[in-house]
């Protein structure tokens, strides 16, 4: 089966890495590929300022970017990944819903939305049928579906693993990588030899996404977790890969020991970009670090360490890949679920 795919905000950070992702895929076939009008018209390869470490593949740079909105696209495209800026996402990706197209969005806006799933495949896959709600209550003919923030989605399998232990409190200090901010986000005068103790809008969506993701649905609504996540979030000069430090308190009494065999018994998705294992939890306590463990699973592994039960409960450290796992490695795996699920 092919699946003839799009990419909303193609010339982008996260566009670009969609289009690493998706060559050679096994299902998607990269059809068509859209941006701001400054670019519409161009060849691919003029328009995009490419900054991933390998060439651009020969038959995407000679593609021509189109307009972002729906009678732009041919018909023939069955799915759409959507990395546009989240002010711009909110004005447009309705329009494509409307017009009947299925959307696997990275963009922030409406992640919170009651009818809008917003998963992780290997997490929550079962919020997927928020989808009907949200066609009866938009007459929507498409169907939209969000993956979470990069800081959310390196903690939240971690947290899915303990929830067994019964998750009361969660308090989590990030260290982020420069390219969550994008390109041009910090200039390298404010993050060189520095650290900047504030990413504005990242702790909220912590502190809400994660009670989202590990809510009871019961076919028509999601209830948020009841437990308290208190977020604290910083910018640190690595180029990729978020580590968080975490301390989770619990209502049962949890040993290191059953921590770390709970986190490494989570399954993948049997999807093709879900890794064989979710999460590895290292021995060694001076792992994970961004440098030596981001490109784990192709970089859709999460990985923990330094599990040990302390007055304040457990703590541990997690990491994730930020643009593959975080972005568009997390869009493409919710694109397989759809598929997976008969919504495409
Ligand atoms: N960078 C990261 O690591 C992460 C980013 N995100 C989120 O993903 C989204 C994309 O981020 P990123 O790739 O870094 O952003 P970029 O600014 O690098 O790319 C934005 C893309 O959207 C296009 N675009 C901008 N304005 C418009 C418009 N008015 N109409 C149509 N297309 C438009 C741009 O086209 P053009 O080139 O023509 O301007 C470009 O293709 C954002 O919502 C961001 O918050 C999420 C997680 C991580
Ligand atoms: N704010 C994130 C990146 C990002 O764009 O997140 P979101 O997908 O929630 O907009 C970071 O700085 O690392």
């Amino acid at each position: 089966m092919t699946v003839r795919v799009g990419i909303l905000g193609a010339t982008g950070a996260v566009g670009q890495r969609f289009i690493k992702l998706l060559t050679n895929h096994d299902t998607f076939e990269l059809a068509a590929l859209t941006a701001s009008e400054s670019s519409v018209g161009k060849q691919y390869s003029n328009a995009a300022k490419w900054r991933i470490n390998t060439p651009i593949p020969e038959n995407i740079g000679s593609m021509t970017v189109k307009s972002t909105t729906p009678d732009a696209i041919s018909d023939d495209i069955d799915l759409l990944f959507s990395s546009l800026p989240s002010d711009v996402a909110a004005d447009v990706e309705p329009a494509f819903l409307e017009a009947g197209y299925v959307v696997s969005s990275n963009s922030s806006n409406d992640r919170m939305s009651a009818d809008i799933p917003l998963t992780i495949p290997e997490i929550n896959p079962g919020h997927l049928d928020l989808i009907e709600v949200q066609r009866d209550n938009r007459g929507w003919d498409g169907a939209l579906v969000k993956n979470p923030n990069c800081s959310t989605i390196t903690m939240v399998p971690t947290l899915a693993a303990l929830d067994q232990f019964g998750l009361e409190t969660v308090s989590v200090s990030t260290l982020q990588a420069v390219s969550g901010a994008g390109y041009s986000g910090v200039t390298s005068m404010e993050i060189i030899d520095n650290t900047i103790p504030y990413i504005g809008g990242e702790e909220p969506k912590m502190q809400q996404e994660s009670r989202k993701l590990l809510g009871e649905f019961d076919g028509a609504s999601v209830s948020l977790h009841e437990m308290d996540v208190a977020a604290s979030c910083n910018r640190i000069p690595t180029l990729d890969g978020h580590l968080e430090n975490v301390f989770a308190e619990t209502t049962a009494d949890v040993s290191a020991e059953e921590a770390i065999d709970a986190m490494e018994s989570v399954p993948g998705a049997d999807l093709p970009s879900s890794p064989d294992q979710l999460i590895h939890v290292f021995d060694d306590p001076s792992r994970p670090q961004p440098r030596l463990d981001r490109e784990r699973g192709n970089g859709m592994q999460i990985s923990a360490g330094g599990v040990t039960v302390t007055d304040a409960g457990l703590k541990y450290n997690c990491l994730a890949h930020n643009t593959i796992r975080g972005a568009a490695g997390a869009s493409l795996l919710n694109g397989e679920l759809l598929v997976d699920a008969g919504w495409v």
